[in-house]
């Protein structure tokens, strides 16, 4: 009896520590939960509740995250704060605060954003940290200035004709096809527009079937789609130690591996034909030259050149090769708009080719070209700046450690500055006399000194490549089938693979 009693005590014993053991851990949880939320929102922006650990990105629409975002600044206003998985994030969504924020120099750097760092390595242009930044955009821009991408530079003609041959060639290669053609241009525009980057960054004319060209888009493809501003590794790294993760990010490390390697391939044969004599031919041979004349080692370097041709290849035909089938896809659905700018440009061209001093006559035409960079923004998401130190702007303040996202679609979207945001109108970018007028909300190309380092080279290649187009073709969409406007939102948003009719005229 005795025993049993004492036995039943310590029963008893054992499970009110249990117990008192789980409320504890109970009150724990709820303290770290409360601090983490208290914490979170202490002196920040407005924004929505986000979960301990994955924050809001079980929310994100891993398809159109631009679309959750965009909601989200139509409800908290110009700059809020959110939190994705374990990064404090600051997003923007007007184009005068983000001009305000970019041009401090404590946002000139890049997040640590997982898979952007697995891409561009903390090397190069595009995602390299300021100090070394500083050197190779300036290094950059002069070279795109040197290769003829502003007004009076002395190059200017021959960029102009580099551009106008390749146009060409694209239009020869769809019109000897037939009188009616239908197709998707991509593989063509993919090839054109490579050939123009490969001349003047590579040293490298490509043939049709050149495989090292093949493999090289591709890859870049698949890189562009993978390292997406949404995916859920960016936030939270430790996930690539789970099965799913591990294996893509395998994947894409021997993928960035393969376009690095293929890229050193040109280096290597730049490299056996540079002389050294006090002059370049292209990108690779500018870097070799700055070298020689005494650039820092440890920064005129191969390994640095690698990750550079990488970034500016990249941009140079990723962006202008979508933004290029845009215009294509919205000139076949509108008509009366195609056949504005044809009109436009047989009157201002007179039968002459296009030069980039005619475009301030093509008030149209750069309305046309403004609202379908503007209707499906390139970049959607912005890229990614942030916050060294804690940055006032108004009465905002950014906290030190904080990614500041510029959120170009909302920017582009926003029905106080664009009347029906979702119609396409191209007359929203004209003023009374029906000359262009860009509005200051008008941003693809970001801002602030950070800002694309192409924006005039791509905008001499849409301009020569729309007016071969024009003048050669009418666009129609395939029979019956609608042009699909949806795209597929990775680092940029990229139109569907669809086909449309090219007519010869
Ligand atoms: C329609 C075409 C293009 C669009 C919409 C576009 C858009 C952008 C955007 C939004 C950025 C981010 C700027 C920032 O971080 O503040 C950027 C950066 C950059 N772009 Fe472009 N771009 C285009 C074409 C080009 C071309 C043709 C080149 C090369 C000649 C290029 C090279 C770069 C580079 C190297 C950067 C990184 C700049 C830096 O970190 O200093 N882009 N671009």
């Amino acid at each position: 009896m005795l025993t049993s009693q004492i036995h039943d005590k310590q029963v008893l014993l054992f499970y009110s520590h249990i117990i008192s053991m789980l409320v504890a851990a109970l009150v724990i949880l709820v303290s770290i939960f409360i601090l983490y939320v208290y914490y979170d929102r202490q002196e920040h922006l407005p924004g929505p509740w986000s979960l301990p650990i994955i924050g809001y990105l079980h929310k994100l629409d891993p398809v159109a995250p631009n679309l959750t975002l965009t909601k989200l600044a139509q409800k908290y206003g110009p700059i809020f704060g959110i939190k994705l998985g374990l990064v404090n994030i600051a997003v923007i969504s007007e184009a005068k605060l983000l001009k305000k924020v970019l041009l401090k120099d404590e946002t000139l750097g890049r997040p640590p954003l997982f898979m952007l760092h697995e891409m561009f390595g903390g090397k190069g242009l595009t995602y390299s940290p300021v100090s070394l930044w500083k050197d190779q955009r300036k290094f950059t821009a002069n070279f795109l200035k040197s290769a003829g991408i502003t007004k009076f530079s002395p190059a200017r003609k021959e960029l102009e004709d580099l551009m106008t041959n390749y146009a060409e060639d694209f239009v020869d290669h769809v019109s000897t096809q037939g009188n009616r053609v239908t197709l998707d241009p991509s593989e063509a525009l993919v090839h054109y527009v490579c050939s123009i980057a490969g001349t003047l960054l590579l040293g490298k004319l490509f043939s049709w079937d050149d495989e090292g060209r093949r493999n090289l888009i591709h890859n870049l493809d698949t890189i562009l789609h993978e390292a997406k501003l949404g995916g859920a590794l960016n936030y939270l790294p430790f996930l690539r130690f789970l099965p799913k993760y591990r294996e893509s990010l395998v994947a894409f490390r021997e993928t960035m591996d393969k376009v690095r390697k293929n890229l050193a391939v040109y280096i290597n044969e730049c490299q056996k034909t540079f002389s050294n004599d006090d002059s370049s031919t292209n990108f690779i041979e500018a870097f070799l030259l700055q070298r020689s004349r005494g650039g820092p080692p440890e920064i005129y370097n191969v390994d640095q050149l690698i990750y550079l041709v990488f970034d500016v290849f990249l941009g140079s035909t990723e962006t202008t090769i979508s933004l290029l089938k845009w215009i294509i896809l919205y000139l076949a659905q509108y008509q009366d708009v195609q056949d504005k700018v044809r009109q436009e440009f047989v009157e201002v061209l007179q039968g002459k080719t296009l030069e980039m001093s005619d475009v301030p006559k093509l008030s149209y035409t750069q309305a046309v070209l403004s609202e379908v960079s503007r209707i499906r923004t390139l970049v959607p998401l912005g890229f990614p700046h942030y916050a060294s130190e804690d940055i006032h702007v108004d009465d905002i303040k950014i906290r030190k450690g904080t990614t500041i996202m510029p959120l170009l679609w909302a920017i582009h979207m926003d029905p106080k500055v664009w009347d029906q945001p979702e119609d396409f109108r191209p007359e929203r970018f004209l003023d009374e006399e029906n000359k262009f007028a860009p509005s200051e909300s008008f941003i693809p190309f970001q801002c602030g000194k950070r800002m694309c380092v192409g924006d005039e080279f791509a905008r001499m290649m849409i301009y020569i490549f729309v007016a071969g187009l024009v003048k050669n073709f009418r666009v129609e969409p395939c029979g019956s089938i609608p042009v699909d406007f949806s795209g597929v939102c990775g680092l940029s948003l990229v139109p569907k693979a669809q086909k449309v009719v090219f007519v010869n005229i």
